[in-house]
């Protein structure tokens, strides 16, 4: 069945009208879209949640500042100690240009030190400049001695020393590697770019030699021949290979780490989609293997501590919930920043604001039989004191469950951020509404009674017209337009956009959407018996459901779960 009038409003996220002047922040996440191996696509791997707190760049930057500021005290002790006994104790000085490019190196590193010990922040890219610059230094003071200390022996005529010198070079250098790749913060390859740099510069300088001074390089020659130069270039190599390794090896536990404080024991592998509140990401539990669904509220939306507690409240109440219409939510909990996430089960199949996007209005006995088992997970709730007050066609799921097609599952419970305070009802100290215009009840709107069941039987309504006219009841240019005429305004009959509307079922509709909830039927289960009573509620069930999404399931090749997902 095609819409009758273009479709409009399905998912519309819950909103955030912000007072003037204050821009809405960015909803939290990375944008890629959805894709879950439940739902047959492959994944992309979300290493770090962004918008979460602290990204590993930041954890990277913090770590690689101290790193380098024990490298640079420690070397500061190091050249210094060298520096003290060449210049007052005799030992390797024999030209000044030696003796002042190592008191530089000793400067710069105190300097380094001092910089890095202050409280200014550093940027990432700073700090990756200053550890390029000091190891840089690093290995041309080593090659600098080395190129005159070689220059020294051959002066002198002695090959031993000479061999020596050139020994003591290569395992500096070695050092100089194991220490970088030990110390230095990096992924496999940007240690493999710096290490190899440090030993090619050093396996390479024979060749300097023999370009620039080949009187050297003549007298050097005998000594070099294939056993020395394998012996010295493999010991360079292996040293460079092996602190790659054991880099990649720090960077993998590292990250590894970082996950496992960021969001405890799950693991996220992809991303669902992103709402008004946050993100919903696939996550797997890392004990248990299984895959669920971990929704983290946006960091924005979660600033008030007050309404966070009572929101985590509500998360604890809605964990209680059994019917099997509710969602089910596994856990919660907060990331090491304080950002609060729910895990829930996994979900397959498609929330109603898509399957209408996707395959336009849906047959009235189809509405009949989700929106009742909608009404039997509402009166669970209700009898529980909780009131959903975001009933919208994105928080009802058509699910599969087992070999059961179409089975509703209701999601986000009570889980408005702020929930209701007399007086305020959804509108917040700031100013701010909560709530999707298009499904929010009149009293919603005004803010002047605390919402109650009646509430969400409006909301129920609004998602029946949605989805038997692909279209919400009442629209607008602007939020504010839509909820001015809700809360004005007489709703356009569903007939209208929809002719062969059952007059009974309209009849339903059209009581769920009275202005006044003393209009409304009083509570859910109520609206469930006069869903029933319509006669085209024999027209759809589980075994129709599966015929209808053996028929319209798209292949694992073009499936997307969530085509409104990041819209
Ligand atoms: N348990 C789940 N299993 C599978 N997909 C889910 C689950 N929960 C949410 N999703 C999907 O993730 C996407 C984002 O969900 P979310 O609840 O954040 O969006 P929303 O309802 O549009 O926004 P809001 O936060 O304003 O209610 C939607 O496409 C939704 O269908």
């Amino acid at each position: 069945m095609k819409p009758t009038e273009p479709v409009e409003g399905g998912a519309e996220p819950t909103v955030d009208f912000a007072p003037a002047g204050r821009p809405r922040p960015a909803p939290a996440g990375p944008s890629t879209q959805a894709s879950a191996s439940a739902f047959g696509g492959s994944l992309p791997r979300v290493d770090v949640v962004a918008g979460s707190g602290i990204h590993l760049s930041e954890e990277t930057r913090s770590l690689l500042r101290v790193r380098l500021r024990a490298v640079s005290l420690a070397m500061s002790f190091a050249f210094g100690a060298f520096f003290v006994r060449d210049l007052f104790l005799g030992g390797h000085y024999h030209d000044l240009f030696v003796a002042a490019f190592h008191a530089v190196v000793v400067a710069a590193f105190i300097a380094s030190f001092l910089r890095l010990s202050g409280s200014r922040p550093i940027a990432l890219r700073r700090l990756r400049t200053l550890e390029l610059a000091l190891f840089g230094m690093t290995i041309a003071f080593f090659l600098t001695v080395h190129y005159r200390l070689v220059q020294l022996r051959v002066a002198e005529g002695d090959r031993v020393m000479l061999i020596a010198t050139v020994k003591n070079s290569i395992l500096f250098i070695f050092a100089m590697i194991v220490l970088y790749g030990m110390f230095i913060p990096n992924t496999w390859r940007r240690a493999a770019a710096v290490v190899t740099c440090m030993a090619a510069a050093t396996i390479l300088s024979p060749v300097a030699l023999r370009l620039f001074h080949p009187e050297v390089f003549r007298f050097a020659a005998p000594l070099l021949t294939f056993e020395t130069l394998t012996d010295n270039v493999l010991m360079l190599l292996i040293g460079a290979g092996v602190t790659t390794y054991a880099a990649h090896i720090i960077y993998a536990l590292r990250v590894e780490a970082f996950e496992a404080r960021q969001l405890n024991q799950y693991r996220l592998t992809g991303e669902l989609g992103a709402g008004g509140m946050g993100v919903v990401y696939l996550a797997e539990h890392r004990l248990l293997k299984r895959p669920c669904a971990l929704k983290l509220i946006a960091p924005d939306r979660a600033t008030d501590p007050k309404a966070m507690s009572r929101f985590e409240r509500e998360v604890r109440t809605t964990a209680r919930l059994s019917h099997p219409n509710t969602v089910e939510i596994y856990d919660y909990g907060r990331t090491e920043d304080g950002t609060f996430y729910y895990v829930m089960e996994l979900l397959d199949g498609m929330n109603l604001a898509d399957l209408v996007a996707r395959h336009g209005p849906l047959p009235p006995g189809r509405v009949v039989f989700l929106l009742r088992q909608a009404c039997g997970a509402l009166a669970e709730a209700h009898a529980a004191g909780l009131v959903h007050r975001d009933l919208k066609p994105a928080n009802i799921f058509a699910a599969r469950r087992g070999n059961l097609h179409d089975f509703a599952k209701v999601l986000d419970f009570g889980l408005v951020l702020p929930p209701p305070e007399p007086g305020l009802a959804e509108i917040s100290r700031e100013g701010n509404i909560a709530g999707s215009p298009q499904y929010m009840a009149p009293e919603q709107i005004a803010g002047a009674v605390r919402p109650d069941a009646r509430t969400d039987l409006y909301g129920l309504g609004a998602v029946a017209y949605f989805l038997l006219c692909g279209r919400a009841p009442f629209a607008g240019p602007t939020a504010m337009s839509v909820m001015i005429a809700a809360a004005r305004d007489d709703v356009d009959p569903p007939s209208r956009y929809r002719p062969d509307l059952p007059p009974d079922l309209e009849r339903v509709v059209l009581r769920c959407l009275a202005k006044s909830p003393a209009d409304r039927f009083p509570d859910a289960t109520t609206l469930d018996r006069h869903l029933a009573a319509c006669p085209c509620a024999a027209e759809w069930d589980f075994e129709r459901a599966s015929e209808w999404w053996r028929a319209h399931r798209p292949g694992p090749e073009t499936r997307d779960p969530h085509p409104s997902a990041g819209r």
